[in-house]
């Protein structure tokens, strides 16, 4: 299993996503980039078809990504599929993801499409495993008259990273390289956030075993 402190080894990020077309996969690619700007940070993506093979990983992470495509307002149904996998593989043996960080990410056809409902789920999801959600802390772009579409988060979301996808373009044109840099922000910042954490246990833990 991966080491989750500091000091034996990188911290683990782990990536799950779903994308049935590729748009999505785009994004969760730009995540891992943002993951492996970081120093002392390893990332591992894992599409949900192969969560299976896994769940030990996930476990062994500091912290955990999700991103799934907003499909009808919310989640996609193999991204679903996982989300309740988590009750038998992780809930119902002891609250395994604990104390993990959590964060998220949803790509859609239209601008808002409803992508917020989707970053709520994943929110929630993250809440009933007990761990703490890490926002996206980028300001909203593209919402003055100096500002475009080529802003970093060009949609304004705050609970995660959205992106969009023109319909009429594959994942070789789609999501706009706006998007792309929002999700990479993104990795950046949990992987920053989940060094601190490890540290912070790490420390916290020298301090006790010095009081002994
Ligand atoms: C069944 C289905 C439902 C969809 N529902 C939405 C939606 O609610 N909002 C939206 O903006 N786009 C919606 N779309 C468009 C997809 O979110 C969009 O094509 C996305 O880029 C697909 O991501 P993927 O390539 O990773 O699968 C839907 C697409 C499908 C196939």
């Amino acid at each position: 299993m991966q080491n989750i402190g500091t000091g034996r080894g990188n911290t683990l990020i782990a990536i799950v996503y779903h994308s049935a077309y590729g748009h999505t996969r785009r994004q969760a690619e730009a995540v891992r980039s943002g993951v492996e700007d970081v120093d002392g940070a390893e990332a591992l993506l894992v599409p949900v078809e192969s969560v299976d093979q896994n769940w030990d990983r996930l476990t062994g992470a500091e912290a955990l990504i999700f991103g799934t495509p907003t499909y009808m307002g919310a989640a996609s149904a193999a991204f679903k599929a996982f989300q309740e996998a988590t009750s038998g593989a992780v809930m119902s043996k002891g609250y395994l993801w604990k104390d993990k960080l959590a964060a998220g990410f949803t790509n859609s056809g239209a601008h808002a499409g409803d992508k917020l409902s989707t970053l709520i789920q994943l929110a929630l999801f993250a809440a009933q495993h007990g761990m703490h959600w890490v926002n996206l802390d980028l300001p909203p772009g593209n919402n003055s008259a100096s500002g475009s579409d080529a802003d970093p988060n060009r949609l304004g979301f705050w609970l995660g990273a959205g992106a969009q996808s023109n319909t009429d373009e594959g994942p070789d044109t789609a999501p706009p390289d706006s998007d792309l840099a929002t999700a990479r922000h993104l990795g950046q910042r949990v992987a920053k956030t989940a060094l601190q954490f490890a540290r912070g246990r790490d420390a916290a833990s020298a301090a006790v075993r010095a009081a002994s």
